[in-house]
């Protein structure tokens, strides 16, 4: 926080990789600077902005966003804590009625946060409104008690981010003002009337920028696996590639490459991505403003896909780069198995990854049955419903390529579509049915997911002006992307007949010659990351490729080498070893 604010770095501007070089195993203040700090402002009107961001930016004020209950975390309209108006006093009161209303998970909550953004079902006049955001105060700002009325508690140790502490939360009929409503987008007058909000889900607004966020972070911590196997890779000789031969820099290994080159180009096109799901975000944001909610469908819908692409794609690029470390991988001080638990819980956190592709296939359906209608569609999913036939382009080039996804991504919701029209006829209900394609819809969205990816990595790659070098070195980074994922998923593309089984393996042979060009641009592309030793925090990954020296002198600091002989062997081996068992 001290380096912070010398450099004047807006604690919201503070990037999640220098966050991570600071406290690996998880930050307690993370979801105050962000998702707290993000609800003020997008949830809190200019007056409550005014009372709360000063504080806050002060930390005075540290905040965390409960939203998630023991019994509910993806469905949010399901929430059981309450948020009564009481017109008598003009203040709402807050209740957990039920073991399973007990607020579970946020970080910080547990012993950090002295006050919460709180998502409760709104009633007023006898009438529920569903969740709405309230800011709570929770703790004395002074002693840091907890207040009468509110419980509060840590969960427990968890797989990963262990020192971040998540809490609970349970209110006893605790009552604040009516001003502590966040009433940016909906209100609850003195006399108990509700003004409801120009969209419903204004209220998610919070979750939509986090997971906007998550895609960004996923690239940054996929870059810092990267970084760290390939910087190993070059280091570490092992076996005969030849026989009688020198030992080899593993990274000729042609699995070795194939293990990461895919990867690097994956932090490319999940960077790529995010960079325009931002772009989105803000422009969202300015006509929000403006009282215009048109696009606000089409953001979420792309954050979902992003978030659940990036999560999936970082988190398994990650745990392949620990395996592509062997041994040294599963140290502590390699830095991957850190990386790994604080990359996994972003599959679960901010929706689980299942439950947000099945929001992007329920538009991908809607959307497509719109265009067949001739109804107006948003732009990003105008193909579905496009004359599905390959254009000019040459054949397998990137441009056709990208076609491929296209056609093969509309050709599944087509073919899903039509199958949840024959299961609604025999099950006569739209829901039953919903489930019964719900693996089908998955795979929809995870393919229309992947053909906006690399479309994004495609045409960023082509817009490169700066240097025709560094363009070259993407543009087959890109090529070698787009192959991988077709190769990945070679099924859908002949289903759609887009691909021939010819075209599959001529790719799969340019596949093996691009692993070996870029072979030399492995090490200068992750060098180009640009992470600090500091950053990275690895014994394998440092700059100057000390590896050996490194993981030998972090073993003299474990505490067991304080002594040559350890506690454990007066108390316990050597009455062992004496008592003939
Ligand atoms: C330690 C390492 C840190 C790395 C991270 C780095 C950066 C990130 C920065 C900070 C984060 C740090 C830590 C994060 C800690 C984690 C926090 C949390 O997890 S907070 C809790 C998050 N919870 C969720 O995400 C819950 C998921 N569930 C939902 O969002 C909704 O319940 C769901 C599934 C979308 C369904 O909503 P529901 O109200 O039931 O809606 P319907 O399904 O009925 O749909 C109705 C229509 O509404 C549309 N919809 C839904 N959501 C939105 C939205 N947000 N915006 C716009 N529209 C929305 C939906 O598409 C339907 O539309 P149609 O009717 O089809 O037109
Ligand atoms: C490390 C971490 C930090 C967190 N931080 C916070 C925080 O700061 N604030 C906060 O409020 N919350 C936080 N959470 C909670 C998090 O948002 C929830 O865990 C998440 O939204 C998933 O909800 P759930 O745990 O209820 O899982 P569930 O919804 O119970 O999911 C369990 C399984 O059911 C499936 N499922 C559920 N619904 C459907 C459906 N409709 N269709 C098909 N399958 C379905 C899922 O796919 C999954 O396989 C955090 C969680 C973690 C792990």
């Amino acid at each position: 926080m001290r380096k912070l604010a010398e450099h004047n770095i807006p604690l919201r501007e503070a990037s999640i990789t220098q966050v991570h070089s600071v406290l690996r195993d998880g930050n307690p203040l993370i979801v105050h600077t962000s998702m707290f700090a993000n609800a003020l402002a997008s949830l809190a009107n200019p007056k409550q902005q005014q009372q709360w961001v000063p504080l806050a930016e002060k930390n005075r004020i540290i905040g965390t966003y409960a939203q998630t209950e023991i019994g509910h975390g993806t469905f949010v309209r399901g929430l059981e804590t309450t948020a009564i108006f009481d017109p008598e006093t003009k203040e709402f009161v807050l209740h957990s009625p039920t073991i399973t209303s007990t607020k579970w998970w946020p970080g910080g909550l547990g012993k950090t946060a002295n006050a919460a953004i709180v998502m409760a079902q709104l009633y007023t006049q006898g009438k529920c409104y569903g969740p709405h955001p309230f800011f709570v105060q929770l703790r004395d700002f002074d002693t840091h008690h907890s207040l009468p009325g509110v419980i509060l508690g840590e969960i427990g140790p968890r797989l990963g981010i262990n020192s971040q502490d998540n809490g609970y939360l349970r209110f006893d009929h605790y009552r604040i003002p009516r001003t502590n409503m966040l009433m940016r987008h909906s209100q609850v007058l003195e006399d108990g009337s509700y003004v409801k909000p120009i969209h419903n889900k204004l209220s998610y607004g919070t979750m939509v920028w986090t997971r906007v966020a998550i895609v960004h972070s996923c690239s940054k911590k996929l870059a810092c696996a990267v970084t760290i196997a390939t910087r190993y890779s070059a280091v570490r000789h092992q076996s005969e590639l030849v026989p009688g031969k020198p030992e080899p820099q593993i990274l000729e290994y042609q699995t070795q490459q194939y293990k990461l080159l895919p990867h690097i180009a994956s932090v490319f096109a999940i960077l790529f991505s995010a960079s325009s799901v931002l772009r989105m975000q803000r422009n969202v944001a300015a006509s929000i403003s403006k009282g215009n909610v048109e696009l606000l469908p089409e953001l979420h819908i792309l954050s979902c896909a992003m978030k659940a692409l990036s999560s999936q794609d970082s988190t398994q690029g990650i745990e392949t780069c620990r395996l592509a470390c062997g041994g040294h991988g599963y140290i502590a001080s390699s830095g991957l198995p850190s990386l790994y638990t604080s990359t996994t819980c972003t599959i679960t956190y901010e929706g689980e990854n299942t439950v947000l592709l099945l929001q992007v296939a329920r538009y991908l359906i809607k959307s497509y049955r719109a265009g067949l209608e001739g109804l107006p569609v948003l732009p990003s999913v105008m193909y579905l419903t496009a004359p599905s036939a390959m254009h000019q382009s040459p054949p397998l080039s990137n441009q056709a390529l990208i076609e491929a996804f296209r056609i093969s991504s509309a050709n599944l919701v087509k073919e899903t579509e039509s199958r949840l029209c024959r299961q609604f006829n025999l099950e006569q209900n739209f829901h039953y049915a919903w489930n019964r394609c719900s693996v089908a819809l998955v795979h929809c969205a995870e393919l229309h997911s992947r053909y906006y990816m690399c479309e994004k990595f495609l045409s960023t790659v082509e817009s490169i002006r700066a240097s025709d070098r560094v363009r070259s070195v993407l543009q087959d980074l890109c090529r070698l992307y787009l192959i991988h994922h077709i190769t990945l998923n070679q099924g859908h593309f002949l289903r759609s007949g887009t691909l021939s089984g010819v075209d599959l393996s001529t790719l799969e042979e340019e596949m093996y010659e691009l692993l070996a060009k870029l072979r030399p641009q492995a090490v200068p592309l992750v060098d180009a990351f640009d992470f600090r030793d500091e950053l990275l925090g690895s014994t394998l990954g440092a700059w100057d490729g000390r590896v050996y020296e490194r993981l030998y002198e972090e073993a003299q600091k474990s505490p067991l080498n304080k002594t040559d002989v350890s506690k454990a062997y007066h108390k316990y081996l050597q009455p062992l070893m004496k008592s003939n068992l």
